[in-house]
């Protein structure tokens, strides 16, 4: 592990399964690399105890207690959604630690927001301060003063695991392992912010520490995510069910790569830099090592949209250009509303908003009302909704 001197204490509070799981194997799981060749796998001792959320008390105790000097959280991007009730939310559960905390010991703590939303850390200090709007004053200040909001870009591709994936690590490991990960060779973790009572030398991991990671949070999210999200639509309506067999359709090779030409123009990393992640992403993306399924990467669209793809979309409407990828993104995403499982916060509004009359503006207009407005970007995505039709051959 990286840091012998530290442990995590894991809760999750919606999978019961898995903390249980987890606590029967003294916390170890092995991490399945597969690359082009053969896989490799480790045994992962980084956890010291897991909990189900259900655990309240313990979870109490262990945010109050200065021992614990960082919290990660891994809750996707709908995690971070404030709804009327704060009580069994994410947000609500680590306001209640912070609170327990304050009352305490008072120690500082770093909060470190691991998912794909731009600038996580300020999207959880937002969060955490409207969840406490209506606390004592001097714990608001407390919070203001004693929690440290970490910013960071978690880049490597890691579905979630099969069957297969359990029967190929037992005979991998010998160990038979109920939980494993499997991932991808590559691997980049970025962060900023400050750690008052220290963190573990994950540098001696591959993190590496920089003062801004606005720009490498950009890349990340629209060359990787956004791709993702293009193909995640997109790859379905053409008949696709993972990332790398949609890279090989020559449709969708196009439409990517005409993404990352489209993302580049208004990106902030030098061209050199973009190229190489471009490069790079192609053999990640076409790689069979792991199969990454659209359909799990199709969930909380509305979540993930914004960030992704509208600030190009919109940047290039400003130029007065109607790039064929972001639409096409936006088209499968209706088409998929339409014709699949959906998976999303919104799902009911979204669902009905696109069986509607005039479904392409009232869904645009649900993500954003000026694009609504945008009479030839409307009509170029009811197009593509029919473009993708005849290209699977299929009513859609
Ligand atoms: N898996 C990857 O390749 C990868 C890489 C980088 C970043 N990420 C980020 O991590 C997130 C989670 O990915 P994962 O692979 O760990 O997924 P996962 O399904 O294994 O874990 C998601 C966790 O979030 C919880 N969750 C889901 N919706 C929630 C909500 N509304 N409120 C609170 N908790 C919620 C689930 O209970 C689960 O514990 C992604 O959404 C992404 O933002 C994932
Ligand atoms: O649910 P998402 O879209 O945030 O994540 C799905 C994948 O795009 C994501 O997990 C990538 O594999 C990851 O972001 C790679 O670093």
């Amino acid at each position: 592990m990286a840091d012998p001197d530290w442990g995590i204490a894991a809760y999750t509070f919606r999978n019961t399964e898995l903390p249980r799981t987890l606590a029967e194997q003294d916390g170890l799981y092995s991490l399945q690399v597969r690359g082009e060749g053969e896989p490799r796998a480790e045994i992962v001792d980084a956890i010291s105890r897991a909990h189900p959320g259900s655990e309240t008390d313990q979870w109490l105790a262990d945010l109050a207690s200065p021992d614990v000097t960082l919290l990660t959280l891994t809750i996707t991007e709908a995690g971070y959604r404030l709804s009327g009730d704060q009580d069994g939310t994410a947000i609500g559960r680590v306001l209640a630690g912070l609170r327990g905390r304050h009352r305490a010991s008072g120690a500082p703590i770093a909060l470190v927001p691991c998912d794909n939303l731009p600038g996580n850390g300020g999207v959880l200090r937002e969060a955490i301060r409207t969840a406490a709007a209506g606390e004592a004053p001097d714990f608001r200040s407390w919070i203001e003063d004693h929690v440290s909001f970490v910013d960071t870009v978690v880049d490597r591709i890691t579905p979630a695991t099969t069957e297969q994936d359990v029967t190929a690590t037992a005979r991998l490991t010998g160990f038979e392992d109920r939980a494993p990960v499997v991932t991808e060779p590559f691997s980049e973790w970025l962060l900023a912010g400050d750690f008052p009572l220290g963190r573990p030398a994950w540098e001696n991991s591959g993190a590496r520490f920089v003062d801004d990671l606005a720009a490498y949070e950009q890349r990340k999210l629209w060359f990787l995510n956004g791709a993702h999200t293009l193909l995640a639509y997109a790859g379905p309506a053409l008949g696709c069910a993972t990332v790398d067999e949609a890279v090989r359709h020559p449709v969708l090779a196009r439409l990517t790569a005409s993404w990352w030409d489209v993302a580049s123009r208004h990106a902030s990393l030098p061209e050199e830099d973009l190229a190489d992640y471009r490069q790079r992403l192609r053999q990640r993306f076409s790689s069979r090592g792991v199969r990454h399924n659209l359909l799990q990467i199709a969930a909380d669209g509305s979540q993930k949209i914004p960030a992704r793809i509208l600030p190009v979309l919109r940047a290039e409407r400003a130029a007065q250009r109607m790039p064929d990828a972001p639409v096409a993104a936006l088209a499968g995403w209706l088409i998929h509303l339409r014709d699949r499982p959906v998976s999303d916060p919104r799902a009911d509004e979204l669902v009905s908003l696109a069986h509607s009359a005039d479904a392409p503006r009232r869904v645009l207009s649900a993500l954003d009302v000026t694009l609504a407005n945008d009479r030839e970007l409307v009509s170029a995505v009811e197009d593509y909704v029919e473009h993708l039709r005849l290209s699977a051959g299929r009513t859609v």
